[in-house]
């Protein structure tokens, strides 16, 4: 039999590394991966199928053991004020090492609040494609992780009572550079490979994109997985509500990075820059992709136009000039597109709720681990520093629980970085202002500043190297390429450039300013765009700003371990996962929560909460055992003599629930009674009022006669024509309000609908127009399991989906998103038709009974549809609504509407009389990827002479 281990480390009796790691190890061979430390969840990454997630066990389990769902119960019943707090604002912190399994302990917990919190809305189901959104743009490779995150992400949950409303995502620090370079076994970030896998051949030649392996930024193969994945974030934007010409838009700026980055630049004779013959093709296939002129594009990559006093200065670059020029302009716009997936996610999800409406909040901070690699650049010291901050705020509130451990943590983010004006990020900003200044001197200065200081070590080398103590060990960093990054400047004819694409999504993106936390705001630009260290980290909006709003909510903390470097199941690395426990301040942790307290409210809040509770529930509490009693009076008692002293146990907060929840049912007893009193306080005025009557003086026949007959003949009489006329007025109005409704339906389907539904002027046969419910009932009665028809909803814009269950007829609704995409409702697949939303239910079940299907319910007029069907189509079979216009632009030059004009010729070719969106590409991209093909094949062709293959 397996042996029972404890499943909080506070209660070990004893307390040393080697007991500590025995029950770690002892767990995890037991596949139980998750422990705690008093309210902190300890995860160990099982890197294996775990069977602990299925729905039956977030239903079952209430009061969880260790676990991730827990965490997510705790915070969503704190936040709603159920467990020992009222309604308080939540945060849920996860920390570890890069591939300890921070990102699958956010989808983990995400997945459980919604469920917690299910309203059978389509915003649960949008939430939830968030995630794989992101992913696919903000994640890598590693040889750390096969999947890390390159960006931190705080999500915040907003609810109105228990239903979610809305989210919000803030991102941190995209690891933007990992566009242009990847180190050795490292990859680009996912969506290129996805994108170039998934593509359609036909799309392919649309967006001007050729095999994968033609891509500098994108080296790998592609597998077939990546197909699927494509396939996983199409239907993630469309779930989100991405309309398909800002797909299309954001496809063609990624392919015009890839394109971009297999410009090669060569000297001539005469030391003149140009472009390799090899890659002219490259170059006028970037310009067609990103909607400018190619000798415009060429110029901004081999010279710097600077305006000095009226005058426009011109400065030719050399080559690696150029190079940085292309890697510059992959880099920024690679990171708008990211920062503008953000803010449209934002956009869409925002609650649409009064602003004067209340919210509630639970936050997810998954931010990206620390990071020691054998090259620490620029972003190790950007990711270092975030986690040095948050470790910062783990020891601020461990230690307040324990003021003899408070001097043990030094805040050093504090000291080195962030002291002014001789932090380390003051320096970086000073040095960077200076144009002249180089990587070299800013180490320099670093050195001159901080030789003395506890936590910098001075490297002598030739190259920039410095070193500085953290939290979780020693990093050497090497500052080479530190200034450049740190300016992130784009040239003012870069921006001007890229301002007038004819790709409205490109001129939005370059016109937009980055807010200081690295957002997108889509305003005027000043002539540079800065998005510097120092900004990020200084600001109100930056990450201190998310450390206020975290150290204002409640926070619940889960620290993830990494078992092994190898990625292996049932591999545990003692001395690696003892150092993560090290350096995370859990064996501190530990002691601190054996011997103090896990909870600290303010006084006051302690006091509105429990205090005067326990004095108004004295008598309730009486009734509780004598030893309990006594703990709580000494509670209250300590609670007035020493605030710090008072804080609460898990087993007290326990108790003091319980006498809430007395107290509630108190006095909802109490209201009972008072209801029961006025009740019959009531009934006995009007017995009293019936005895007066009875008193009064008439002759007693008449008196009789009025009393038993006319005067409550008269009175029902009155009462029923009343009754009569109320009830025509309302009918009338529940009449005109439904016709009304069914008007509108009529025209909504009309004009969005008929074109899409209809082929060859009829409808499908499984489509039967606006019938009843009962009817379509009627219709499916006697017809097999999985027999099922569509019909227009009477009372809203959109369709039901009637099904022939195994015991009775199920009705799905359908909605239309805003970005004309169908969705069955609690599903997370979007269509792009009703039509293609049938026939991916014939192969995929529909959720919860996974029903497939099978049979369409055919129409039964002799004409093929139905009356309520020929109700809908337009005069002559020929629908011919408005075509769908693509986003009008503020501002179209001449050339951009050139181009569409040229696109919308197209869209008249198009015999499905679709209206499908279209790149906004220069037509010469044919003519680019023609000639690019032809001098690879003329590469290949001399490179097999050369092999003697021919
Ligand atoms: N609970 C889990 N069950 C099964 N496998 C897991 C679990 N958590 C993590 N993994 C595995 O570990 C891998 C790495 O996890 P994850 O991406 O969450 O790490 P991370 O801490 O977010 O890393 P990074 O900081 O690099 O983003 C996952 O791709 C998955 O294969």
């Amino acid at each position: 039999m397996e042996e029972k281990l404890p499943e909080d480390l506070a209660n070990l009796s004893e307390l040393d590394e080697k007991s500590l790691l025995e029950v770690l190890t002892g767990r995890f061979t037991q596949n139980l991966i998750y422990t705690y430390i008093g309210d902190i969840l300890v995860a160990i990454n099982p890197f294996k199928y775990l069977s602990i997630y299925v729905k039956e066990v977030s239903v079952s389990l209430k009061s969880l053991p260790p676990h991730i769902f827990a965490v997510a119960d705790r915070a969503y019943q704190s936040m709603l004020g159920h467990l020992a707090t009222g309604p308080k604002n939540q945060c849920i912190v996860i920390s570890g090492e890069s591939g300890a399994g921070k990102t699958e302990s956010t989808k983990l917990l995400l997945r459980h609040i919604m469920e917690l919190c299910k309203a059978n809305s389509q915003l649960e189901q949008q939430i939830l494609q968030v995630n794989p959104l992101l992913e696919a743009f903000g994640n890598a490779q590693t040889v750390m992780n096969d999947n890390s995150s390159r960006f931190g992400k705080y999500i915040q949950l907003r609810f109105q009572n228990s239903s979610v409303k809305g989210a919000k995502i803030n991102e941190y620090l995209l690891e933007k550079s990992r566009v242009v370079h990847q180190d050795e076994g490292e990859q680009n970030f996912h969506i290129f490979y996805f994108m170039l896998a998934g593509i359609s051949t036909e799309d392919k030649e649309i967006y001007g994109l050729l095999d994968p392996t033609r891509y500098r930024f994108g080296k790998e193969d592609m597998v077939q997985a990546w197909r699927l994945k494509y396939a996983e974030v199409c239907n993630a934007m469309d779930m989100v509500g991405f309309e398909e010409q800002e797909k299309v838009d954001m496809m063609t700026i990624l392919a015009g990075i890839l394109s971009l980055g297999n410009i090669a630049f060569e000297m001539t004779d005469s030391d003149a820059l140009k472009v390799s013959e090899a890659s002219r093709g490259w170059l006028k296939a970037t310009a067609g992709q990103f909607g400018v002129q190619e000798e415009d594009l060429l110029k901004s990559l081999t010279c710097t136009t600077s305006v000095t006093r009226g005058e426009a200065i011109q400065r030719l670059h050399n080559q690696q000039q150029a190079e940085d020029a292309r890697d510059s302009i992959a880099k920024v716009a690679y990171g708008r597109v990211f920062g503008w997936i953000v803010s449209k996610v934002n956009e869409l999800l925002a609650p649409k709720v009064d602003c004067d409406v209340e919210l509630n909040e639970i936050g997810i901070l998954d931010i990206f681990g620390f990071e020691n690699f054998a090259v620490n650049r620029f972003e190790q010291l950007c990711i270092n520093l975030a986690n040095e901050q948050l470790q910062y705020f783990f020891n601020h509130l461990v230690s307040m629980e324990n003021s003899f451990t408070h001097a043990r943590f030094v805040p050093l983010f504090q000291d080195l970085f962030l002291t002014k004006p001789i932090g380390i990020l003051s320096l970086l900003d000073e040095q960077s202002a200076f144009p002249q200044a180089t990587d070299r001197d800013f180490v320099d200065k670093l050195n001159s500043k901080f030789k003395t200081a506890p936590n910098f070590e001075v490297v002598r080398n030739h190259t920039p190297l410095f070193t500085i103590v953290h939290y979780a060990g020693k990093v050497q960093y090497n500052a080479s390429g530190f200034l450049e990054k740190n300016r992130d400047t784009i040239p003012a004819n870069i921006r001007e450039l890229f301002i007038n694409s004819v790709t409205p999504l490109l001129s939005v993106l370059f016109a937009a300013t980055i807010s200081r936390t690295g957002t997108l705001m889509p305003r005027k630009a000043k002539v540079y765009l800065r998005f510097n260290f120092c900004l990020f980290f200084d600001t109100p909006h930056s990450l201190a700003v998310l450390m206020e709003k975290m150290f204002a909510a409640s926070p619940h903390f889960v620290r993830c371990i990494k078992p092994n470097r190898s990625k292996q199941p049932d591999q545990l690395d003692s001395k690696l996962v003892m150092d993560q426990l090290r350096y995370n301040g859990l064996m501190e942790t530990i002691r601190i929560r054996r011997d103090g307290f896990s909870w600290r409210p303010k006084f006051r809040e302690f006091a509105e909460r429990f205090v005067v509770t326990y004095m108004l529930v004295f008598n309730s509490v009486m009734s509780l055992s004598c030893g309990i009693r006594v703990c709580l009076i000494l509670d209250c008692v300590s609670c007035c003599v020493d605030y710090r002293a008072r804080i609460c146990r898990r087993r007290y907060l326990a108790l003091l629930a319980e006498i809430r929840r007395q107290r509630q049912a108190q006095r909802e007893r109490e209201e009972r009674e008072e209801e029961e009193e006025r009740r019959r306080r009531l009934e006995l005025e009007q017995e009293n009022r019936r005895k007066d009557c009875a008193l009064f003086t008439a002759p007693p026949v008449l008196m009789a006669l009025a009393n038993k007959i006319i005067i409550p003949l008269v009175i029902l009489l009155l009462l029923l024509v009343y009754l009569f006329m109320m009830l025509q007025a309302t009918d009338e109005e529940r009449m005109k309000e439904k016709q009304l409704k069914k008007t509108n339906t009529i025209r909504w389907f009309k004009e969005m609908q008929v074109r899409k539904l209809t082929r060859d002027g009829g409808f499908p046969s499984w489509f039967h127009g606006m019938i009843t419910r009962r009817r379509a009932e009627d219709l499916l009665i006697d017809k097999p399991l999985g027999c099922f028809l569509v019909r227009v909803g009477q009372s809203r814009e959109g369709f039901t989906l009637t099904y022939r269950g195994a015991d009775r007829c199920r009705h799905y609704m359908v909605e239309m998103q805003s970005n004309g995409k169908y969705v069955i409702l609690g599903e997370d697949r979007a269509h792009s038709s009703l039509t293609d939303l049938v026939q991916y239910h014939t192969q995929v079940g529909i959720k919860p009974f996974m029903e497939l299907l099978t049979l369409p319910c055919g129409q039964v007029s002799v004409l093929h549809s139905t009356h309520s069907c020929r109700l809908f189509l337009l005069p002559g079979g020929n629908s011919n609504p408005e075509s769908h216009k693509p986003p009008v632009l503020k501002r179209i030059s001449d050339r951009r509407r050139r181009v569409e004009a040229t696109q919308m010729e197209h869209k008249d070719d198009d015999p499905t009389g679709e209206s499908r969106p279209f790149p906004r590409l220069y037509p010469s991209i044919r003519l680019a990827m023609r000639e690019i093909q032809q001098i690879q094949q003329v590469q290949t062709h001399m490179h097999r002479r050369y092999r003697g293959d021919m």
